[in-house]
């Protein structure tokens, strides 16, 4: 595998829906592409919500991109002269995701990460917390809550409506049918359990 003279690093850009995850991203691709450098983006198969060969954000800019079900398929594109690995949606891969990020950075190449850091009921989701903490550089961004206005550091699932419950399944891809960015005091989750004081 590809040599380079300058070492890699593990970047992560986190936050909930609507903050810019994916924009940032694909603002950090295209300077990669100005400065000639090879990218490969890649993103778990089941985000099939806007396109399922690019990533995509909410207001529509968007990259090309390789579907993979396991992390370890990052290691079959890998080859000579690879500068660059993205990986959007994180949140949804196996752990392999970790050591796989740091076998890629260890071996010079800049692993660009996005993922929500929570889920819908304000815990850590799948590998992000891991991720975050073995990068070397990490950018939380926030959202508007639609409800205060201030800056959104969750994201409301909304079920008709309705807040969804805390035992309702992790995993629900969607965009704004679904889900809305909230502040920690206007988000709510039904039949959250209490911590005990
Ligand atoms: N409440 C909101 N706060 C901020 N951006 C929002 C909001 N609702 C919709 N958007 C749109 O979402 C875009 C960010 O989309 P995207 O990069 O896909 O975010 P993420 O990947 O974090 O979900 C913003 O540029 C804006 O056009
Ligand atoms: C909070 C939450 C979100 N999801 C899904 C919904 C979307 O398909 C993606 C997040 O996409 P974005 O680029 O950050 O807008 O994740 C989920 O499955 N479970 C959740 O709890
Ligand atoms: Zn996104």
């Amino acid at each position: 595998m590809h040599q380079p003279l300058f070492g890699g690093w593990i970047e992560v850009v986190c936050g909930p829906m609507f903050a810019g995850k994916t924009e940032e991203i694909i603002r950090r691709i295209r300077r990669l592409e100005y400065a000639k450098k090879n990218v490969l983006v890649f993103k778990p198969t089941i985000d099939d919500r806007y396109s399922s060969s690019e990533i995509v954000s909410h207001n529509k800019t968007k990259a090309k991109s390789i579907n993979i079900n396991k992390a370890i398929e990052i290691l079959d594109y890998i080859k000579e002269g690879v500068d660059a690995v993205v990986i959007d949606e994180a949140q949804f891969l196996d752990n392999d995701v970790i050591w796989v990020s740091e076998t890629l950075a260890d071996r010079g190449i800049r692993v660009i990460i996005g993922g929500l850091d929570r889920d819908f009921r304000g815990e850590p989701f799948g590998p992000m917390p891991q991720l975050l903490a073995i990068a070397e550089f990490v950018q939380k961004l926030t959202a508007v809550c639609v409800v205060t206005g201030q800056p959104a550091t969750r994201t409301q699932r909304l079920i008709n409506g309705k807040p969804a419950s805390y035992n309702d399944p992790i995993v629900l891809v969607g965009a704004s049918e679904a889900y809305e960015p909230r502040s920690r005091d206007s988000h709510e989750v039904r039949n959250k359990p209490k911590h005990d004081e």
